[in-house]
């Protein structure tokens, strides 16, 4: 069962001399998530598949092809092109090929020669529902529940966006109805097809296989921010929040697999940052999000026990609302935002600049989130992998009047290692 092409080429004869020829060719992971979805979302389907190729890993020679960021609603900053967009400008691509192998999506174009995804699968629920109300692990091929965003064109070849590459085309085409773990897609890759390239659409649809375990941790300490944003950030925090690494404890090392410091260790520069979700959460989340009023309340609270006079904001509200903030603050706290220079915005758009504000974020004394947003979960846990004291990091805003039981906290989700 292990014969590969080049075994049949070179015949058994040479079989000895050619061991470096038994390996099996490398195959090709593609996937996206549903266009709707943010960016920390979009993370975390990230390592949901990163752990797939993990469990691929075992048995053959698979790469996780990485896909392009593009597109996403969030990001409305209509004068900056935000389209085709590499991973490498966000995070730092050495660091997440220690856990399992990626690439961009460009790179698999070039080494495969070609514009072709072999295969392609579409992720959707069960059309029925769970059967007899039991919630179990299944994955079916069966006939699109709505109508496919991928059509075939004259000649037979599956079109869609494709992150923008025009030229870009599946040759085969499936829905495939799927509820389970993301592990459960593993038999069916090394079982069921052997196309060299499989692209998973909609990936979201499947669950993490163990939550919170090991191999989660391994993806998610993998995932580091690219070394220019977490610079430009530093130089942020040094220049005005009076804060860097050997002080506050949070010295970073160069291989994340290195990293184990003691819950407890790293203080962070002497402020209070909070990440304040307005925007749609302001209407969708309306009992656990506060007024600014009542925000600014609760941060002075924050600031007069931590003995902090600093404040950091990091928020996606309209200018109107920034500035209401700073008023209501007047006098407690001096209080700081990151605003780009044109340069920075326009190469590290709008998912760059988020990810300055979420490191800057990481490294104060005290943090404090919104309820339920995965911007600021990603916050705890770049917070958990620096080492400092949960109580300085699971917080979150209550809403306006909500008691202290309703305003549950956010859950702390200790590393494995
Ligand atoms: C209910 C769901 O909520 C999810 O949002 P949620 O988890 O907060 O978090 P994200 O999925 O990251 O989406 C929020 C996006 O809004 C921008 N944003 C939010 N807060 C900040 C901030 O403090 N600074 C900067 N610079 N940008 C911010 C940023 O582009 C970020 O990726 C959405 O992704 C889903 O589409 C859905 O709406």
């Amino acid at each position: 069962a292990d014969t590969t092409d080049e075994d049949i080429a070179f015949g058994t004869g040479t079989q000895q001399a050619l061991k470096v020829g038994t390996a099996k060719p490398r195959r090709y992971l593609l996937y996206d998530v549903n266009p709707g979805e943010g960016f920390n979302l979009r993370r975390d389907v990230y390592m949901r598949v990163a752990n797939l190729v993990k469990k691929l890993q075992d048995h053959q020679d698979w790469t996780l092809v990485l896909p392009p960021w593009g597109r996403i609603y969030h990001w409305q900053s209509r004068h900056i092109a935000q389209m085709k967009i590499a991973w490498s400008l966000f995070f730092d691509l050495d660091s997440m090929n220690k856990h399992v192998p990626v690439i961009e999506f460009e790179q698999f174009l070039k080494e495969t020669g070609q514009s072709k995804i072999d295969e392609l699968y579409y992720l959707q629920r069960y059309k029925e529902g769970w059967t007899d109300g039991k919630w179990e692990e299944k994955l079916d091929e069966r006939d699109c529940i709505d109508t496919p965003v991928y059509k075939k064109d004259s000649s037979g070849l599956y079109r869609g966006f494709f992150w923008g590459y025009q030229d870009v085309y599946a040759e085969k085409f499936k829905c495939l109805s799927a509820q389970g773990f993301a592990g459960i897609l593993a038999p069916f890759l090394l079982e069921n097809t052997t196309a060299r390239s499989v692209f998973v659409d909609r990936a979201e649809e499947i669950l993490h296989d163990e939550f919170g375990g090991k191999l989660y941790w391994d993806a998610r300490r993998s995932m580091r921010f690219s070394k220019d944003l977490r610079d430009i950030a530093d130089k942020f925090r040094k220049e005005y929040l009076d804060s860097d690494d050997e002080r506050d404890n949070t010295v970073l090392l160069d291989d994340w697999r290195d990293m184990k410091p003691d819950p407890g260790s790293a203080i962070g520069g002497p402020y209070m940052a909070v990440h304040l979700r307005r925007k749609d959460f302001v209407h969708s989340h309306k009992k656990d999000v506060p007024s600014l009023k009542e925000a600014a309340k609760q941060i002075k609270k924050v600031l007069k026990k931590e003995k902090l006079d600093k404040l950091f904001v990091a928020t996606d509200a309209p200018k109107v609302e920034l500035d209401e903030l700073k008023k209501l603050m007047k006098g407690k706290a001096t209080v700081y935002n990151f605003e780009p220079t044109t340069c920075i915005h326009e190469k590290y758009k709008d998912g760059g600049v988020a990810i300055i504000d979420q490191w800057i974020c990481t490294h104060a004394r005290y943090f404090m989130g919104t309820s339920v947003s995965t911007f600021s979960f990603r916050i705890h846990d770049e917070r958990e992998i620096l080492g400092f004291n949960p109580k300085k990091t699971y917080n979150r805003f209550c809403g306006d009047g909500q008691s202290k039981e309703d305003c549950e906290q956010p859950t702390h989700w200790k590393i494995e290692y």
